[in-house]
């Protein structure tokens, strides 16, 4: 191999022209229904080559912002660009954008093969391509059965294959996972990854933060419309994990008043219970056994993501309730 050759074989295969689009980019998006303000000036992008996820509570704008950035619902205000272009100015919008919205339109009669080909046929689509994307699917042994005998996941796959038909460069999936089993969650989580890894543009929805933060690279929260983060996975975990100590002691008051400082929060709860941030439990340990306080419990609390992305939009939740896991018992505010 000559020094030019291993210089060739080192350098990274460039994604081909047409997968690299521009992301998407979200500028002052605003949607009013009547008097009601769904989506308020939202801006965000979501860059080629990653998967973005776009996490919010039930009602929080998420079908509304995808449907914005699709064309199907105007904006009242501001604007949304995939690829450069608002959707509806591009010449052959399936080659561009793929799309999975909660709303099925199949014809529950046709098989799933047929209706690919349907939609293959009107987009000016070659078959290869609809055998290309049930292969790539998983729908193979099931292509030629009627779409009306079809699981929820069989379902959410052929969504999938009608959003991959143009071959696009950008996909905006909203809520893939849902309904789906454990295996099927794994499967449209290694699909989103390797479709980014390939150099598309990925905007996935879900209301649930522990699957984006495995699926996603980049996260997008928005709660009653407005944005509240626009982050890194990296950056959301690592916030996250802003942890606090539980302490069980006879002498809580004595250890409070020992502990308390610049920094530290300190949470008095029934029966003894202490719940302690901004310090951490060897420190707590090592105070109490300088002064003989027994301890019970000592027991470093992490912040679930799920827990964390809650509080992120506990103030921005729809229809609020009242759950065990979020309200502890005995939990002091
Ligand atoms: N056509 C419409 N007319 C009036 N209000 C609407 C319309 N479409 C959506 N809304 C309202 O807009 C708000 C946002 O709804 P949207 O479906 O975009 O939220 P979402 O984040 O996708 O919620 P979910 O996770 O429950 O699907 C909700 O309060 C909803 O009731």
């Amino acid at each position: 191999m000559t020094s030019t050759q291993r210089t060739a074989a080192r350098r990274p295969v460039p994604a081909p022209a047409h997968r690299t689009g521009s992301g998407i980019e979200a500028t002052g998006l605003t949607k009013r229904y009547g008097a009601k303000t769904v989506v308020h000036d939202l801006s965000f992008s979501v860059r080629p080559g990653t998967v973005t996820g776009f996490l919010g509570p039930n009602g929080a704008g998420k079908s509304t912002t995808m449907r914005m950035i699709l064309g199907l619902d105007a904006p009242t205000r501001g604007r949304a660009v995939v690829g450069g272009r608002a959707y509806r100015d591009h010449p052959a919008p399936l080659t561009e954008v793929g799309a999975l919205l909660e709303a099925k339109s199949v014809h529950p009669g046709r098989s799933a093969r047929n209706h690919l080909l349907a939609l293959a046929y009107t987009h000016g689509i070659p078959a290869s391509r609809v055998d290309a994307v049930i292969e790539l699917t998983g729908l193979t042994d099931v292509a030629r059965r009627r779409v009306k005998g079809f699981s929820l996941g069989m379902g959410q796959r052929l969504g999938i294959a009608a959003a991959l038909l143009g071959d696009p460069a950008t996909l905006v999936l909203d809520e893939p996972v849902n309904g789906l089993d454990p295996e099927g969650v794994l499967w449209i989580r290694t699909l989103l990854k390797s479709l980014a890894a390939e150099g598309r543009t990925v905007l996935v929805s879900s209301h649930l933060m522990s699957e984006m933060a495995l699926t996603a690279d980049h996260l997008v929260i928005i709660g009653r419309g407005r944005l509240l983060a626009d982050t890194t996975v990296e950056e959301f975990v690592r916030h996250a994990g802003a942890a606090s100590v539980h302490v069980v002691t006879p002498e809580a008051g004595t250890l409070a008043e020992l502990l308390a400082g610049p920094g530290v929060e300190i949470a008095a709860g029934a029966s003894g219970v202490l719940d302690v941030r901004g310090t951490d439990s060897t420190r707590i340990g090592a105070t109490a056994a300088e002064h003989g306080i027994p301890l019970y419990e000592l027991t470093p609390v992490r912040a679930s993501l799920e827990q964390a992305f809650m509080d992120l939009t506990r103030d921005a939740v729809e229809y609020p309730t009242r759950s065990p896991a979020t309200a502890p018992e005995g939990a002091a505010a």
